[in-house]
């Protein structure tokens, strides 16, 4: 069905098209298409070596792309620093928490505000109601709220992954990409984070890679299941979950 004159679909924050990095030849992304909307949780799962890595590594500037393009609220990502792509709006956490241990959580919060203090810049710094009031804020969302002048070091796995969740908000990306965000996670903490993305999708666009089905069960709105570099599925967990491809491929091991 045509749609009335005048509507548009509300575009993509990020649009993916064409997508290939080859390395020595072998292509580890192959021609991908992946669009993301704001206020969505997309979760990418896949066998090991399908790529998911390194297309988060593409988002961000980390590898640069063979061919194809990466839109994100209409800037070209594929030509730009990873510097630049940091201030454009996408924020990347890795596996690893890299927090300061030695530091309190109010610390860590306030070093990640764009106008906050810099680690060298603490003697000229003055700490003023805006940093203060967006660190209770966010501290608020990732539930470290108790913890605030707590040392990072003493904070739990799961927290310290909440922690540098909260340093990533502290910039308000509007896409938000994070790599196995529950690996070591207990159960509880797994239900917690889930909880938390759900929140902090609202604005934004989050972006999961993830392995643990029961999690992206929970969390995802579509999944986007790879395969040698290319999209072999795509859709509602259900859908994906019953397609035999994806049992063949993946879920069946
Ligand atoms: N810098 C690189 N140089 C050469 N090959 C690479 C490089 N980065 C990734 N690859 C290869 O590209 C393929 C895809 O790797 P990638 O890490 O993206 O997979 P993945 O889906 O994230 O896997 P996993 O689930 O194991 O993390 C692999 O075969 C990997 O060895």
């Amino acid at each position: 069905m045509s749609q009335p004159s005048g509507f548009q679909m509300p575009k993509p924050v990020l649009a993916i098209e064409g997508l290939t990095v080859s390395f020595d030849g072998f292509k580890a992304v192959d021609d991908l298409n992946l669009y993301i909307d704001r206020n969505e949780v997309r979760v990418v799962i896949g066998p090991n070596g399908a790529g998911k890595t390194t297309v988060l590594d593409l988002i961000c500037g980390k590898t640069k792309a063979t061919a194809g393009s990466i839109q994100f609220e209409n800037r070209e990502l594929t030509k730009m620093r990873e510097f630049d792509i940091v201030r454009a709006g996408v924020g990347r956490k890795f596996q690893n928490p890299s927090i300061y241990e030695n530091l309190t959580v109010f610390e860590n919060l306030e070093m990640s505000y764009p106008k906050g203090r810099k680690v060298f810049g603490a003697l000229f710094f003055k700490r003023s109601a805006e940093v203060i009031a967006r660190v209770e804020q966010i501290a608020a969302e990732i539930m470290l709220t108790d913890n605030l002048y707590l040392q990072a070091d003493l904070l739990s796995h799961g927290q310290k992954q909440w922690l540098e969740i909260g340093m990533l908000l502290m910039q308000d990306p509007a896409l938000l990409m994070l790599d196995e965000p529950v690996a070591g996670m207990s159960v509880n903490e797994r239900m917690q984070t889930a909880e938390l993305l759900k929140r902090i999708s609202k604005g934004r666009s989050v972006l999961v890679i993830e392995h643990d089905m029961e999690f992206v069960k929970s969390i995802a709105h579509k999944v986007t299941v790879l395969h040698q570099g290319k999209v072999l599925a795509e859709g509602s967990m259900e859908a994906v979950q019953s397609n035999p491809k994806v049992i063949e491929v993946y879920l069946g091991h």
